[in-house]
Protein backbone atom coordinates (compact mmCIF):
# COMPACT_ATOMS: atom_id res chain seq x y z
CA UNK A 1 0.00 0.00 0.00
CA UNK A 2 1.11 3.35 -0.69
CA UNK A 3 2.45 5.69 2.30
CA UNK A 4 0.18 8.99 2.60
CA UNK A 5 2.71 11.45 1.57
CA UNK A 6 3.94 13.96 -0.85
CA UNK A 7 7.22 13.87 -2.05
CA UNK A 8 8.82 17.03 -4.08
CA UNK A 9 12.38 15.95 -5.29
CA UNK A 10 14.55 18.51 -6.99
CA UNK A 11 17.87 17.86 -9.14
CA UNK A 12 19.19 19.29 -12.28
CA UNK A 13 19.94 15.69 -13.49
CA UNK A 14 16.56 14.72 -15.68
CA UNK A 15 17.75 11.03 -15.35
CA UNK A 16 18.23 11.23 -11.25
CA UNK A 17 14.53 13.07 -11.29
CA UNK A 18 12.80 10.14 -13.83
CA UNK A 19 15.04 7.20 -12.19
CA UNK A 20 13.56 8.32 -8.52
CA UNK A 21 10.19 9.73 -9.42
CA UNK A 22 9.57 5.47 -11.22
CA UNK A 23 11.02 4.08 -8.00
CA UNK A 24 8.98 6.15 -5.50
CA UNK A 25 5.43 6.78 -6.98
CA UNK A 26 5.28 3.13 -6.11
CA UNK A 27 5.68 3.71 -2.31
CA UNK A 28 4.25 6.77 -1.61
CA UNK A 29 0.81 9.10 -2.93
CA UNK A 30 2.46 12.02 -4.83
CA UNK A 31 5.81 12.49 -6.57
CA UNK A 32 6.43 15.75 -7.63
CA UNK A 33 10.22 16.41 -9.99
CA UNK A 34 11.43 19.57 -10.04
CA UNK A 35 14.36 20.45 -12.41
CA UNK A 36 14.84 24.07 -11.42
CA UNK A 37 16.26 25.37 -8.17
CA UNK A 38 14.59 29.10 -8.74
CA UNK A 39 11.42 27.49 -8.50
CA UNK A 40 11.34 25.61 -5.34
CA UNK A 41 10.24 28.77 -2.99
CA UNK A 42 7.26 28.87 -5.39
CA UNK A 43 6.22 25.18 -5.69
CA UNK A 44 6.20 24.81 -1.58
CA UNK A 45 4.51 28.28 -1.11
CA UNK A 46 1.57 27.44 -4.04
CA UNK A 47 1.23 23.45 -4.19
CA UNK A 48 -1.07 23.24 -7.32
CA UNK A 49 -3.75 21.00 -5.19
CA UNK A 50 -3.09 23.21 -2.40
CA UNK A 51 -1.65 20.48 -0.05
CA UNK A 52 1.54 21.11 1.31
CA UNK A 53 4.88 18.68 0.94
CA UNK A 54 6.04 16.45 3.16
CA UNK A 55 9.19 15.40 2.49
CA UNK A 56 11.85 17.14 0.23
CA UNK A 57 14.42 15.18 -1.71
CA UNK A 58 17.12 17.78 -2.22
CA UNK A 59 20.48 17.65 -4.47
CA UNK A 60 23.38 19.13 -3.07
CA UNK A 61 25.27 20.30 -5.80
CA UNK A 62 23.50 22.47 -9.26
CA UNK A 63 25.41 22.07 -12.01
CA UNK A 64 26.64 26.15 -11.50
CA UNK A 65 28.37 24.56 -8.38
CA UNK A 66 29.13 21.43 -8.10
CA UNK A 67 32.19 21.29 -5.31
CA UNK A 68 30.58 23.14 -2.66
CA UNK A 69 27.26 21.95 -1.47
CA UNK A 70 26.69 25.80 -0.59
CA UNK A 71 23.69 25.70 -3.13
CA UNK A 72 22.04 23.04 -1.35
CA UNK A 73 22.20 24.68 1.80
CA UNK A 74 21.35 27.44 0.07
CA UNK A 75 18.35 25.70 -0.97
CA UNK A 76 17.38 24.21 2.30
CA UNK A 77 17.06 26.60 4.40
CA UNK A 78 15.24 28.70 2.46
CA UNK A 79 12.35 25.30 2.26
CA UNK A 80 12.68 25.11 5.77
CA UNK A 81 11.97 28.57 6.18
CA UNK A 82 9.54 28.51 3.87
CA UNK A 83 7.84 25.44 5.53
CA UNK A 84 10.08 24.54 8.93
CA UNK A 85 7.50 21.12 9.42
CA UNK A 86 9.36 19.77 5.94
CA UNK A 87 11.57 16.89 6.40
CA UNK A 88 14.54 17.35 3.98
CA UNK A 89 16.85 14.64 3.20
CA UNK A 90 20.14 15.59 1.15
CA UNK A 91 21.59 13.76 -2.13
CA UNK A 92 25.00 13.87 -1.96
CA UNK A 93 28.27 11.87 -2.91
CA UNK A 94 30.19 10.06 -0.39
CA UNK A 95 33.25 11.98 -0.50
CA UNK A 96 31.05 15.00 0.80
CA UNK A 97 30.24 13.62 4.09
CA UNK A 98 31.16 17.03 5.84
CA UNK A 99 28.60 19.06 4.01
CA UNK A 100 25.84 16.19 4.57
CA UNK A 101 26.64 16.63 8.23
CA UNK A 102 26.34 20.29 7.84
CA UNK A 103 23.06 20.34 5.98
CA UNK A 104 21.81 18.06 9.53
CA UNK A 105 22.73 20.82 11.29
CA UNK A 106 20.56 23.28 9.43
CA UNK A 107 17.94 20.93 10.14
CA UNK A 108 18.09 18.63 7.36
CA UNK A 109 16.40 15.37 8.34
CA UNK A 110 19.00 13.10 7.10
CA UNK A 111 21.15 12.56 3.61
CA UNK A 112 21.77 9.81 1.17
CA UNK A 113 24.94 9.66 -0.59
CA UNK A 114 24.87 8.73 -4.93
CA UNK A 115 24.55 6.16 -6.46
CA UNK A 116 21.80 4.49 -4.03
CA UNK A 117 20.23 1.47 -3.46
CA UNK A 118 16.58 1.76 -4.25
CA UNK A 119 15.52 0.36 -0.82
CA UNK A 120 18.21 2.11 0.73
CA UNK A 121 16.62 5.24 -0.28
CA UNK A 122 13.40 4.26 0.71
CA UNK A 123 14.68 3.46 4.05
CA UNK A 124 15.99 7.03 4.69
CA UNK A 125 12.74 8.70 3.01
CA UNK A 126 10.91 6.71 5.70
CA UNK A 127 13.09 6.93 8.38
CA UNK A 128 13.12 10.90 8.10
CA UNK A 129 8.92 10.81 7.71
CA UNK A 130 9.07 9.45 11.22
CA UNK A 131 11.53 11.35 12.74
CA UNK A 132 10.74 14.13 15.65
CA UNK A 133 11.96 17.17 14.16
CA UNK A 134 15.12 18.47 16.05
CA UNK A 135 16.76 21.37 14.82
CA UNK A 136 16.91 24.84 16.27
CA UNK A 137 16.21 26.32 13.23
CA UNK A 138 12.59 24.52 12.42
CA UNK A 139 10.99 26.90 14.98
CA UNK A 140 7.28 24.94 14.29
CA UNK A 141 9.18 22.27 16.53
CA UNK A 142 10.63 24.18 19.37
CA UNK A 143 7.66 24.07 21.40
CA UNK A 144 7.25 20.28 21.67
CA UNK A 145 9.34 20.10 24.30
CA UNK A 146 12.48 21.86 25.83
CA UNK A 147 14.72 18.95 25.08
CA UNK A 148 14.41 19.13 21.21
CA UNK A 149 16.05 22.18 20.34
CA UNK A 150 19.32 21.34 21.53
CA UNK A 151 18.74 17.61 21.02
CA UNK A 152 21.25 15.30 18.97
CA UNK A 153 20.24 13.64 16.69
CA UNK A 154 20.77 9.35 16.58
CA UNK A 155 23.44 9.10 13.80
CA UNK A 156 24.26 6.21 12.14
CA UNK A 157 24.52 5.02 8.38
CA UNK A 158 25.42 0.90 9.43
CA UNK A 159 23.10 -1.57 8.88
CA UNK A 160 23.07 -2.55 12.58
CA UNK A 161 22.15 1.24 13.01
CA UNK A 162 19.52 1.38 10.74
CA UNK A 163 18.09 -1.84 11.78
CA UNK A 164 18.44 0.04 15.40
CA UNK A 165 16.19 2.81 13.41
CA UNK A 166 13.46 0.72 11.71
CA UNK A 167 12.90 -1.00 15.07
CA UNK A 168 12.76 2.60 16.99
CA UNK A 169 9.77 3.51 13.82
CA UNK A 170 8.33 0.62 14.80
CA UNK A 171 7.87 0.32 18.35
CA UNK A 172 7.33 4.26 18.71
CA UNK A 173 3.58 4.66 17.61
CA UNK A 174 2.49 1.64 20.13
CA UNK A 175 1.94 1.49 23.70
CA UNK A 176 4.62 -0.91 24.23
CA UNK A 177 7.27 -0.85 26.82
CA UNK A 178 10.45 -0.83 25.78
CA UNK A 179 13.68 -2.34 27.39
CA UNK A 180 17.00 -0.96 25.83
CA UNK A 181 20.19 -2.97 26.07
CA UNK A 182 23.72 -1.84 25.23
CA UNK A 183 26.90 -1.23 26.81
CA UNK A 184 27.61 2.32 28.33
CA UNK A 185 27.93 5.06 25.65
CA UNK A 186 26.03 3.78 22.99
CA UNK A 187 22.97 5.43 22.98
CA UNK A 188 20.14 3.97 25.06
CA UNK A 189 19.20 7.25 26.12
CA UNK A 190 19.18 9.07 22.94
CA UNK A 191 16.82 6.15 21.79
CA UNK A 192 14.49 6.63 24.46
CA UNK A 193 13.97 10.56 23.65
CA UNK A 194 13.29 9.42 19.89
CA UNK A 195 10.92 6.90 20.58
CA UNK A 196 9.23 9.64 22.74
CA UNK A 197 9.92 12.05 20.52
CA UNK A 198 8.66 10.08 17.57
CA UNK A 199 5.28 8.67 19.47
CA UNK A 200 1.82 10.17 19.89
CA UNK A 201 3.08 11.63 23.43
CA UNK A 202 5.69 13.17 22.41
CA UNK A 203 3.66 16.58 23.38
CA UNK A 204 3.98 15.44 27.33
CA UNK A 205 6.70 14.93 29.02
CA UNK A 206 9.76 12.85 28.62
CA UNK A 207 11.17 12.28 32.70
CA UNK A 208 14.08 10.22 33.01
CA UNK A 209 15.50 8.54 36.70
CA UNK A 210 18.96 7.15 37.10
CA UNK A 211 18.11 4.27 39.33
CA UNK A 212 21.73 4.15 40.00
CA UNK A 213 22.26 7.66 41.19
CA UNK A 214 19.51 7.05 44.13
CA UNK A 215 19.67 4.92 47.19
CA UNK A 216 17.38 2.45 47.88
CA UNK A 217 15.63 4.90 50.71
CA UNK A 218 15.29 8.09 48.52
CA UNK A 219 14.58 5.99 45.39
CA UNK A 220 10.82 4.83 46.28
CA UNK A 221 10.22 8.43 47.29
CA UNK A 222 11.24 9.62 44.43
CA UNK A 223 9.52 7.48 41.77
CA UNK A 224 5.92 7.33 43.58
CA UNK A 225 6.03 10.35 45.58
CA UNK A 226 5.32 10.75 49.08
CA UNK A 227 2.97 12.71 51.62
CA UNK A 228 3.92 15.75 53.26
CA UNK A 229 5.62 14.58 56.70
CA UNK A 230 5.82 10.96 55.24
CA UNK A 231 9.31 11.20 56.90
CA UNK A 232 12.02 13.94 58.56
CA UNK A 233 12.63 15.25 54.83
CA UNK A 234 9.53 15.51 53.52
CA UNK A 235 8.61 19.25 53.95
CA UNK A 236 5.80 19.11 51.36
CA UNK A 237 3.85 16.62 49.22
CA UNK A 238 5.76 15.18 46.11
CA UNK A 239 4.16 13.76 42.78
CA UNK A 240 6.77 11.97 41.98
CA UNK A 241 8.29 10.98 38.55
CA UNK A 242 5.24 8.58 37.81
CA UNK A 243 3.04 11.14 38.16
CA UNK A 244 5.14 13.72 36.56
CA UNK A 245 5.77 11.30 33.65
CA UNK A 246 1.97 10.79 33.14
CA UNK A 247 0.82 11.54 29.68
CA UNK A 248 4.24 10.81 28.98
CA UNK A 249 7.53 8.36 28.57
CA UNK A 250 9.02 7.35 31.95
CA UNK A 251 12.60 6.47 30.99
CA UNK A 252 13.95 4.54 33.75
CA UNK A 253 17.77 3.74 33.17
CA UNK A 254 20.78 1.11 35.08
CA UNK A 255 17.67 -0.60 36.01
CA UNK A 256 19.81 -3.20 37.02
CA UNK A 257 20.57 -1.47 40.44
CA UNK A 258 16.90 -1.55 41.61
CA UNK A 259 16.99 -4.00 44.79
CA UNK A 260 14.57 -6.50 45.30
CA UNK A 261 11.94 -4.79 47.24
CA UNK A 262 11.73 -2.02 44.72
CA UNK A 263 11.70 -4.54 42.14
CA UNK A 264 8.32 -5.52 43.73
CA UNK A 265 6.57 -2.58 44.28
CA UNK A 266 7.41 -1.39 40.62
CA UNK A 267 5.90 -4.62 39.27
CA UNK A 268 3.06 -3.64 41.35
CA UNK A 269 3.04 -0.40 39.74
CA UNK A 270 3.36 -1.33 36.43
CA UNK A 271 0.42 -4.25 36.74
CA UNK A 272 -2.46 -1.95 38.44
CA UNK A 273 -1.24 1.10 36.58
CA UNK A 274 -1.31 3.10 39.95
CA UNK A 275 1.02 4.31 42.56
CA UNK A 276 0.98 4.57 46.32
CA UNK A 277 2.97 7.97 47.48
CA UNK A 278 5.19 6.98 50.29
CA UNK A 279 3.35 8.13 54.08
CA UNK A 280 -0.38 7.53 51.90
CA UNK A 281 -2.85 4.56 51.29
CA UNK A 282 -4.36 6.49 48.41
CA UNK A 283 -3.48 4.85 44.95
CA UNK A 284 -2.95 7.28 42.16
CA UNK A 285 -3.59 6.53 38.57
CA UNK A 286 -0.96 7.16 36.01
CA UNK A 287 -0.29 6.55 32.72
CA UNK A 288 3.15 6.22 31.22
CA UNK A 289 4.64 4.77 28.67
CA UNK A 290 7.76 2.75 29.67
CA UNK A 291 10.90 2.59 28.63
CA UNK A 292 13.98 0.67 30.34
CA UNK A 293 17.65 0.66 29.82
CA UNK A 294 20.71 -1.09 30.96
CA UNK A 295 23.98 -1.83 30.19
CA UNK A 296 23.58 -5.11 32.82
CA UNK A 297 22.94 -8.40 31.59
CA UNK A 298 19.48 -8.22 33.22
CA UNK A 299 19.15 -12.16 31.89
CA UNK A 300 21.80 -13.62 33.92
CA UNK A 301 20.74 -11.06 36.64
CA UNK A 302 17.40 -13.36 37.10
CA UNK A 303 19.51 -16.64 37.02
CA UNK A 304 21.54 -15.15 39.49
CA UNK A 305 18.83 -14.18 41.46
CA UNK A 306 19.33 -10.73 41.93
CA UNK A 307 16.26 -9.21 39.21
CA UNK A 308 13.09 -10.81 39.14
CA UNK A 309 12.05 -12.62 36.28
CA UNK A 310 8.33 -11.62 36.17
CA UNK A 311 9.44 -7.80 36.06
CA UNK A 312 11.63 -8.53 33.11
CA UNK A 313 9.17 -10.13 31.28
CA UNK A 314 6.27 -6.95 31.94
CA UNK A 315 9.29 -4.45 30.87
CA UNK A 316 10.87 -6.51 27.24
CA UNK A 317 7.66 -6.53 25.38
CA UNK A 318 10.26 -4.85 22.58
CA UNK A 319 13.77 -5.63 22.86
CA UNK A 320 17.05 -2.97 21.36
CA UNK A 321 20.29 -3.50 21.42
CA UNK A 322 22.17 -1.16 21.03
CA UNK A 323 25.78 -1.91 18.97
CA UNK A 324 28.69 -1.32 20.12
CA UNK A 325 30.69 1.17 18.34
CA UNK A 326 33.61 -1.18 17.38
CA UNK A 327 31.06 -3.49 15.62
CA UNK A 328 30.02 -0.35 13.54
CA UNK A 329 32.82 0.94 12.60
CA UNK A 330 31.84 2.40 9.43
CA UNK A 331 30.09 5.24 11.20
CA UNK A 332 33.24 6.41 12.66
CA UNK A 333 33.88 8.69 9.92
CA UNK A 334 30.19 10.31 10.42
CA UNK A 335 30.28 11.13 14.00
CA UNK A 336 33.88 12.37 13.72
CA UNK A 337 32.52 15.04 11.01
CA UNK A 338 29.30 15.82 13.44
CA UNK A 339 31.05 16.26 16.97
CA UNK A 340 33.77 18.15 15.02
CA UNK A 341 31.19 20.85 13.67
CA UNK A 342 28.87 20.53 16.94
CA UNK A 343 31.38 21.61 18.80
CA UNK A 344 33.03 23.80 16.41
CA UNK A 345 30.11 25.88 16.54
CA UNK A 346 29.86 25.33 20.39
CA UNK A 347 33.61 26.77 21.19
CA UNK A 348 32.99 29.75 17.96
CA UNK A 349 35.88 27.39 16.44
CA UNK A 350 35.95 28.09 12.78
CA UNK A 351 38.44 26.25 10.00
CA UNK A 352 39.12 22.71 12.16
CA UNK A 353 39.45 19.51 10.54
CA UNK A 354 40.55 16.03 11.58
CA UNK A 355 43.89 15.25 9.34
CA UNK A 356 43.92 12.03 7.25
CA UNK A 357 46.39 9.88 9.43
CA UNK A 358 44.15 10.50 12.46
CA UNK A 359 40.59 9.76 11.05
CA UNK A 360 42.48 6.70 10.23
CA UNK A 361 43.52 5.70 13.88
CA UNK A 362 40.48 6.65 15.29
CA UNK A 363 38.53 4.47 12.84
CA UNK A 364 40.63 1.71 13.69
CA UNK A 365 40.66 2.06 17.43
CA UNK A 366 37.95 0.04 19.62
CA UNK A 367 36.37 3.14 21.71
CA UNK A 368 35.67 0.92 24.55
CA UNK A 369 33.50 4.04 25.91
CA UNK A 370 31.59 3.88 22.64
CA UNK A 371 29.87 7.15 20.88
CA UNK A 372 30.21 9.20 24.34
CA UNK A 373 34.01 8.71 24.81
CA UNK A 374 34.28 9.58 20.63
CA UNK A 375 32.51 12.81 21.43
CA UNK A 376 34.54 14.16 24.36
CA UNK A 377 37.26 13.12 22.45
CA UNK A 378 36.50 15.36 20.09
CA UNK A 379 35.11 17.81 22.18
CA UNK A 380 38.73 18.29 24.06
CA UNK A 381 40.21 18.38 20.48
CA UNK A 382 38.75 21.25 19.82
CA UNK A 383 38.93 23.18 23.05
CA UNK A 384 42.83 22.27 23.11
CA UNK A 385 43.31 22.96 19.15
CA UNK A 386 46.26 25.36 18.68
CA UNK A 387 46.09 25.07 14.47
CA UNK A 388 42.91 24.01 12.76
CA UNK A 389 44.43 20.79 12.60
CA UNK A 390 42.92 18.67 15.64
CA UNK A 391 45.76 17.27 17.89
CA UNK A 392 44.85 13.50 18.89
CA UNK A 393 48.13 12.47 19.04
CA UNK A 394 47.62 11.84 23.30
CA UNK A 395 44.90 9.34 21.95
CA UNK A 396 47.20 7.71 19.28
CA UNK A 397 49.77 7.18 22.08
CA UNK A 398 47.55 5.87 24.07
CA UNK A 399 46.24 3.50 21.63
CA UNK A 400 49.46 2.36 21.29
CA UNK A 401 50.76 1.98 24.17
CA UNK A 402 47.02 0.37 25.29
CA UNK A 403 47.93 -2.04 22.43
CA UNK A 404 51.35 -2.62 23.49
CA UNK A 405 50.42 -3.14 27.71
CA UNK A 406 50.22 -6.56 28.46
CA UNK A 407 46.67 -6.12 29.98
CA UNK A 408 44.23 -8.52 28.38
CA UNK A 409 41.17 -7.69 29.94
CA UNK A 410 39.10 -5.00 28.24
CA UNK A 411 38.24 -2.95 31.51
CA UNK A 412 42.08 -2.74 32.30
CA UNK A 413 42.02 -1.51 28.85
CA UNK A 414 39.86 1.42 29.50
CA UNK A 415 40.71 1.94 32.62
CA UNK A 416 44.39 2.41 31.51
CA UNK A 417 43.23 4.31 28.41
CA UNK A 418 41.02 6.77 30.23
CA UNK A 419 43.07 7.57 32.80
CA UNK A 420 45.69 8.25 30.26
CA UNK A 421 43.14 10.53 28.30
CA UNK A 422 41.80 12.23 31.54
CA UNK A 423 46.02 13.10 33.02
CA UNK A 424 46.59 14.01 29.50
CA UNK A 425 44.30 16.34 28.53
CA UNK A 426 43.67 18.21 32.12
CA UNK A 427 47.57 18.91 31.96
CA UNK A 428 46.74 20.53 28.13
CA UNK A 429 43.64 22.16 30.03
CA UNK A 430 45.70 23.89 32.68
CA UNK A 431 48.18 25.37 30.28
CA UNK A 432 45.91 26.43 27.72
CA UNK A 433 44.27 28.51 30.56
CA UNK A 434 47.12 29.46 31.98
CA UNK A 435 46.24 27.38 35.76
CA UNK A 436 43.02 29.15 35.28
CA UNK A 437 41.40 26.13 37.46
CA UNK A 438 37.33 27.41 36.99
CA UNK A 439 38.24 28.10 33.11
CA UNK A 440 39.88 24.91 32.58
CA UNK A 441 36.66 22.94 34.62
CA UNK A 442 34.54 25.00 32.61
CA UNK A 443 36.46 23.94 29.20
CA UNK A 444 36.37 20.47 30.24
CA UNK A 445 32.39 20.02 31.12
CA UNK A 446 34.01 19.45 35.13
CA UNK A 447 32.95 21.32 38.41
CA UNK A 448 35.99 23.03 39.88
CA UNK A 449 35.03 20.56 42.74
CA UNK A 450 35.88 17.47 40.30
CA UNK A 451 38.74 19.02 38.35
CA UNK A 452 40.35 19.41 42.02
CA UNK A 453 39.61 16.03 42.81
CA UNK A 454 41.47 15.20 39.54
CA UNK A 455 44.59 17.38 40.67
CA UNK A 456 44.98 15.41 43.39
CA UNK A 457 44.37 12.06 41.90
CA UNK A 458 47.03 13.11 39.18
CA UNK A 459 49.37 14.68 41.74
CA UNK A 460 49.55 17.55 39.33
N1 LIG B 1 23.98 7.21 17.50
C1 LIG B 1 24.45 8.31 18.08
N2 LIG B 1 24.54 9.45 17.37
C2 LIG B 1 25.04 10.58 17.93
N3 LIG B 1 25.46 10.66 19.18
C3 LIG B 1 25.39 9.56 19.96
C4 LIG B 1 24.88 8.33 19.45
N4 LIG B 1 24.91 7.43 20.45
C5 LIG B 1 25.42 8.04 21.52
N5 LIG B 1 25.73 9.33 21.24
C6 LIG B 1 26.39 10.30 22.11
O1 LIG B 1 26.88 9.62 23.23
C7 LIG B 1 26.36 10.19 24.44
C8 LIG B 1 25.96 9.05 25.33
O2 LIG B 1 24.76 8.51 24.85
P1 LIG B 1 23.66 7.94 25.85
O3 LIG B 1 23.65 8.69 27.14
O4 LIG B 1 22.38 7.84 25.10
O5 LIG B 1 24.30 6.48 26.10
P2 LIG B 1 23.78 5.36 27.06
O6 LIG B 1 23.87 4.09 26.28
O7 LIG B 1 22.46 5.72 27.65
O8 LIG B 1 24.93 5.37 28.16
P3 LIG B 1 24.85 4.91 29.71
O9 LIG B 1 24.54 3.43 29.69
O10 LIG B 1 26.23 5.18 30.22
O11 LIG B 1 23.79 5.74 30.36
C9 LIG B 1 25.18 11.05 24.01
O12 LIG B 1 25.09 12.21 24.75
C10 LIG B 1 25.52 11.41 22.62
O13 LIG B 1 26.35 12.56 22.69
Amino acid sequence: MKQPYKVLVLDDNQDILIASRIFLKQHFAQIVTLHEPALLLSTLQQPTDGQPFDLLLLDMNFSRDTQSGEEGLFYLKQALKAQPNLKVVMMTAYAALPLAVKAMQNGAANFIAKPWQNEQLLQTLQQALQQPLHHDSRQGAAAKTASTSDAIPLLGQSPAMQQVLRTIEKVAGTEANVLLLGESGTGKALVAQAIHQASQRSAAPFVSVDMGSLSSSLLESELFGHKKGAFTDAKNDYAGRFVEASGGTLLLDELANLALPQQAKLLTALQNRTVVPVGSSQAVAVDIRLICATNENLYQAVTEGSFRQDLLYRINTVEIVLPALRERKEDIPLLLEWYLQHYSERYQRDGLHISTADKRTLQSYDWPGNVRQLAHAVERAVVLAEGNTLDFSHLQSSVQNARATTLSEQEADTEFFLEFVEEKTIRQALQYYQGNVSQAAKALGLTRGALYRRLEKYGL
